[in-house]
C-alpha cells in the first residue's frame, strides 16, 4: 500500500442510540471523512460530540444506522475477521484483570494476537519494562495507559485507533508518548486519534477533523484550520498618541480592534501584511510600540470558536465562511 492511499472510508456515517424518533438519540450525523496510508488523523470535540461513537463503528464494535465504513478496504463490522488482526485499538478504558503482572498481562494478550512482539520488546515501546512484576492494581493511571498503548501495539498493527491516549500521564510520559506515535507513522502505521489536548494534535495530525453534535463542522491540517482565524497584534500606545492617529486600519488589514486603557490589540488575516504597515508608520513618526507582541491564532483559539458554537451549522471565523477542507497534506 502506498503512502495517500485511503487506508480509511468513512462517507455518510450515521450512528442512532434507542428508537428512531423522538425517544432516541442520533451521536452521529452523516460524518464522511478519509485517511491515507500512513497518516495521522485527530478528531476533536468537547464531551459528547461523537467521536467515540465514531471510532467504535471504524474499530467495528458496533453497527453504523446508516452510511459506509471501510479500513483497509473492509467493513469493520461485517468482515471482522479480515480487519481486528491488522489493527490495534486503544480504548478509554483498558479494564484487565486486577490481580495480573504486567508482564502476565501482555503475555495472556499476546496469546490472542496473531505476530505478537515479544513481551519486552512491547514494554519498552512504553517505558513500563521496570514495572513488569507489578500488578495491574498497582499501577499509576498514567503507567495503566501506557500498558493500554502497549497492548495496542503488540500486534504491530497497520492501523492504531488511539482514544484519548495520553490522558493522566505526565509531561514526560506524554512526550515519550508522542514520540513513539511520530515513530509509527514514519515506519507507515496509520493513526486514528482522539484528544481533548489540543497540543497534542497540533504536534502529531496531518490532518483533523472539529466535531459538534455528531456532525464534522470544519476538517484540514492544523495549519489550515488555524489559518483561518485571525493572528492578533497587541502593544501599548505612548502617551499622546490614539490609534486615530494611525493609517485607516482597514488600510492595514486589520479586521478588528479593541482598546483598553492604551492596551490596542489588533486582529488581522494578513499578519505581515498589517505588522509591516505598523512597523513603518512607527519608525516614521518616532512612536515606540511598548510590549509589541504579534502572534498567529492557535489552535485552541479556533478550536473554541469552532466547538463552542451552538447551531449545527459549519462555523464562519470573522464573519465569514471558514474554506478550509480536507485537502490532504502531511508533516514532514
Ligand atoms: N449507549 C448510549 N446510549 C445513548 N446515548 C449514548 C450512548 N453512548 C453515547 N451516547 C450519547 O452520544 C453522544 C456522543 O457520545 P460520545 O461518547 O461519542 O462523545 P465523545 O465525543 O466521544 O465524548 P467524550 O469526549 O466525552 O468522550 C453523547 O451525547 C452521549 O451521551
Amino acid at each position: 500500500m502506498d503512502i495517500g492511499d485511503s487506508v480509511i472510508d468513512v462517507s455518510g456515517l450515521r450512528r442512532r442510540y434507542g428508537p428512531a424518533g423522538d425517544k432516541g438519540f442520533e451521536a452521529v450525523r452523516d460524518v464522511s471523512f478519509t485517511v491515507g496510508h500512513g497518516e495521522l488523523f485527530a478528531l476533536l470535540g468537547t464531551n459528547g460530540a461523537g467521536k467515540t461513537s465514531t471510532v467504535e463503528l471504524l474499530e467495528g464494535l458496533a453497527k453504523p444506522t446508516a452510511g459506509k465504513v471501510r479500513v483497509l478496504g473492509h467493513d469493520p463490522y461485517a468482515e471482522r475477521r479480515a480487519v481486528r488482526p491488522r489493527i490495534g485499538v486503544m480504548l478509554q478504558e483498558g479494564g484487565f484483570p486486577s490481580d495480573l503482572t504486567v508482564a502476565e498481562t501482555v503475555r495472556m494478550w499476546a496469546g490472542c494476537t496473531t505476530g505478537a512482539r515479544p513481551v519486552t520488546e512491547a514494554l519498552e515501546l512504553v517505558d513500563l519494562v521496570g514495572r513488569r512484576d507489578v500488578r495491574i492494581k498497582q499501577l499509576s493511571g498514567g503507567e495503566r495507559r501506557r500498558l493500554d498503548l502497549a497492548l495496542a501495539l503488540l500486534g504491530r498493527p497497520e492501523v492504531l485507533f488511539l482514544d484519548e491516549p495520553t490522558t493522566g500521564l505526565d509531561p514526560e510520559a506524554r512526550h515519550n508518548t508522542w514520540e513513539l506515535v511520530r515513530r509509527l507513522r514514519g515506519e507507515g502505521t496509520t493513526v486514528l486519534l482522539t484528544t481533548h489536548y489540543l497540543e497534542e494534535a497540533e504536534a502529531l495530525a496531518d490532518r483533523l477533523a472539529i466535531m459538534r453534535e455528531g456532525r464534522i463542522v470544519t476538517s484540514g491540517t492544523p495549519e489550515a484550520v488555524i489559518g483561518s482565524y485571525p493572528a492578533r497584534i497587541r502593544f501599548a500606545m505612548p502617551v499622546g498618541w490614539f490609534v486615530g492617529d494611525m493609517p485607516p486600519l482597514a488600510e492595514l488589514g486589520v479586521i478588528r480592534h479593541e482598546e483598553d486603557r492604551g492596551r490596542i490589540e489588533l486582529q488581522t488575516q494578513e499578519l505581515q501584511r498589517t505588522l509591516t504597515g505598523l512597523l513603518l508608520w512607527a519608525r516614521d513618526k518616532g512612536v515606540e510600540l511598548e510590549g509589541l507582541d504579534a502572534r498567529a491564532a492557535s489552535l485552541e483559539e479556533a478550536f473554541l470558536a469552532i466547538a463552542g458554537a451552538g447551531t449545527g451549522e459549519p462555523v464562519a471565523a470573522g464573519g465569514a465562511g471558514l474554506g478550509v477542507d480536507s485537502v490532504a497534506g502531511r508533516k514532514a
